[in-house]
């Protein structure tokens, strides 16, 4: 059992942050569990606790822990608390680095030294304080035309969940924008119907650089886990759409529906204003 998470029943987990539950789900619910902190202060750590406990019980249950993370403000949200929550508990079982696969929900197509480039930050800011195996990090190949990019890092990922007719990630992580996208699929693009593909080129991203990989909703909704983390009064308006709106024509985000999997959202106070559903404000 992850350490940390502490098994109500076998339907229910439930994550502590130093003994303050700061989040549980029924596992095999859709119903979004949606946890409050007064800032991303507080939600760093928050963040790193719920990933080694996600990691934990992942590497108990199948001996590794694949995870794929998204770029913006979320490469220096996950490096300033992950590698900090493995040094203080280096024998927490999420902590086994070596164990860990990660990918990317998104990917620009620029060389990795651009400042654009979210595997470049990543390297910069977290896999340089965390050695997960080089080969274990999937990282696109910027150097050919994003179709060709799209279909390489789909093959890649087939051979690293053989047998799976589609890979099933133990976490994604993922982010917001003010319009409602998630990864690289944004308001009204056609690549929301793709039902084939599981990793899809885009050539028109209205978020600079045009150029991108995505996953696709098929691929996000075989996730185990989906964690969005959302900060900033700027993501408010978009946030209450995604989580109370009832659309016949969903944002992106709010199309992230696990088949069986959770959903979860670890959001800050700004982000949470215009909320009026249930949340949980862990007592910290
Ligand atoms: O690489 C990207 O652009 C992302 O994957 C993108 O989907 C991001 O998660 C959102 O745009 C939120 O970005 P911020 O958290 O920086 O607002």
């Amino acid at each position: 059992m992850a350490q940390g998470a502490v098994l109500a029943n076998p339907r229910r987990v439930q994550w502590s942050l130093g003994g303050a539950v700061v989040g549980a789900a029924s596992v095999g619910m859709a119903a979004p569990r949606v946890t409050v902190f007064p800032s991303a202060r507080e939600l760093g750590p928050a963040l790193s606790r719920f990933v080694l406990a996600e990691a934990a019980r992942a590497v108990g249950e199948r001996g590794r822990f694949a995870v794929a993370v998204s770029g913006g403000s979320l490469v220096s949200l996950l490096a300033a608390a992950l590698p900090e929550a493995g040094a203080r508990e280096p024998e927490h079982p999420g902590a086994e680095w070596s164990r860990w696969i990660l990918g990317f929900c998104d990917e620009r197509l620029v060389p990795f030294e651009s400042p654009d480039s979210t595997c470049g930050l990543y390297r910069k800011q977290l896999l340089s304080r965390i050695s997960i195996p080089n080969n274990y990090v999937v990282a696109i190949n910027p150097t050919l035309s994003v179709e060709e990019a799209a279909d390489k890092y789909a093959e890649r990922l087939r051979e690293l969940f053989p047998g799976d007719n589609l890979p099933v990630f133990d976490l994604v992580i993922l982010g917001i924008g003010p319009d409602g996208h998630t990864c690289s699929l944004f308001p009204d693009h056609p690549l929301l119907q793709e039902q084939i593909k599981i990793i899809a080129p885009i050539s028109d991203s209205p978020k600079p650089p045009p150029k991108r990989i995505t996953m696709t909703l098929p691929l996000l909704n075989a996730a185990r886990c989906a964690l969005f983390v959302v900060t900033g009064d700027s993501k408010a308006a978009v946030l209450k759409d995604i989580l109370e709106g009832h659309h016949e024509n969903p944002l992106p985000a709010a199309r992230v529906r696990p088949v069986k999997g959770e959903v979860h959202w670890l959001i800050d106070e700004a982000a949470a204003s215009k909320l009026t559903i249930k949340v949980d404000r862990p007592s910290l």
